[in-house]
């Protein structure tokens, strides 16, 4: 395979493991508490992937909130904000969407190499429109990435996104925050869908670290891949 970046999935879900409710707003299972580590998280890496379900749905702007923390990564001589990166196979993607005119840092579309050229026309000017092959690949888009220098790669869903990398085998790193309550609604989204995960009973992850944030915990897990 080709050099890829260090992959690390984040993530929050309730107890019965859904990321969302059903309701058009989006559901804050972080505390503010754990909001700033998700802040921290992300100065930390170099880009910001979400899938295109979750750009419907959420409206993200996919910043960093903290001044300091960008203060901080204009000293290292980093780009205050992250590398925004989204996945649409369908091309269905809003160029008014807050992913594209918020944050100067570049914006990033892979799609399906037949439509990349049509989509570049709806998004002139506003992202950067890289075909990853029919049908795409993960790998192609991290192997693109990685040309482009990003070493450090954060995924924040959703759980399509989340179950592609992991069932692909390309996720190291897991950071999952579980919510006290019980979201119960089979039409809500969950953090995994159905597939073959890699990291199966007999090859499962490596639990890194058990933090408690208030009520909230994260769990830092890391898969079979790189150690970093
Ligand atoms: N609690 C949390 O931490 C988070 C919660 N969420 C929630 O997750 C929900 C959205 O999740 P979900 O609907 O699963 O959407 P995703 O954000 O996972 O996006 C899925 C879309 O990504 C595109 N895509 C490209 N490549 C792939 C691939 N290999 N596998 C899967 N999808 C690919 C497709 O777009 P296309 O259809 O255009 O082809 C697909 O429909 C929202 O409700 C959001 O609020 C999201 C992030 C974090
Ligand atoms: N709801 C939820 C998360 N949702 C994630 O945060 C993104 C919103 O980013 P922004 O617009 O920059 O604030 C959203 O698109 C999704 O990826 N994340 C979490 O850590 N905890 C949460 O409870």
């Amino acid at each position: 395979m080709s050099e890829r970046p260090y992959v690390l999935l984040s993530c929050a879900m309730s107890v019965d493991g859904y990321i969302d409710d059903a309701s058009p707003e989006r559901l804050r299972l972080s505390s503010p508490a754990d909001f700033d580590r998700v802040d921290a998280v992300r100065a930390g890496c170099d880009a910001i992937l979400v899938g295109a379900g979750t750009v419907r749905a959420d409206d993200p702007r996919l910043l960093i909130r903290s001044p300091a923390r960008r203060e901080r990564r204009a000293e290292r001589g980093l780009p205050p904000d992250l590398t925004k990166v989204t996945l649409t196979w369908s091309g269905d993607v809003d160029p008014d969407a807050r992913f594209f005119t918020t944050g100067e840092s570049p914006k990033l579309v892979y799609t399906a190499s037949a439509r990349a050229d049509a989509l570049a026309g709806r998004l002139a000017g506003r992202a950067e429109v890289i075909g990853a092959g029919d049908p795409p690949e993960l790998e192609r888009v991290l192997a693109d990435l990685a040309g482009r220098g990003v070493r450090r790669l954060m995924v924040e869903g959703g759980g399509a996104v989340h179950t592609a990398f992991l069932t692909a085998g390309l996720a190291d790193e897991l950071q999952l925050v579980v919510a006290p309550f019980f979201v119960g609604d089979p039409a809500a989204p969950r953090f995994a869908h159905s597939g073959v995960f890699p990291q199966r009973p007999d090859r499962p992850m490596r639990l890194e670290e058990v933090t408690r944030i208030g009520d909230l915990v994260l769990l830092r897990y890391l898969t079979a891949g790189r150690r970093v």
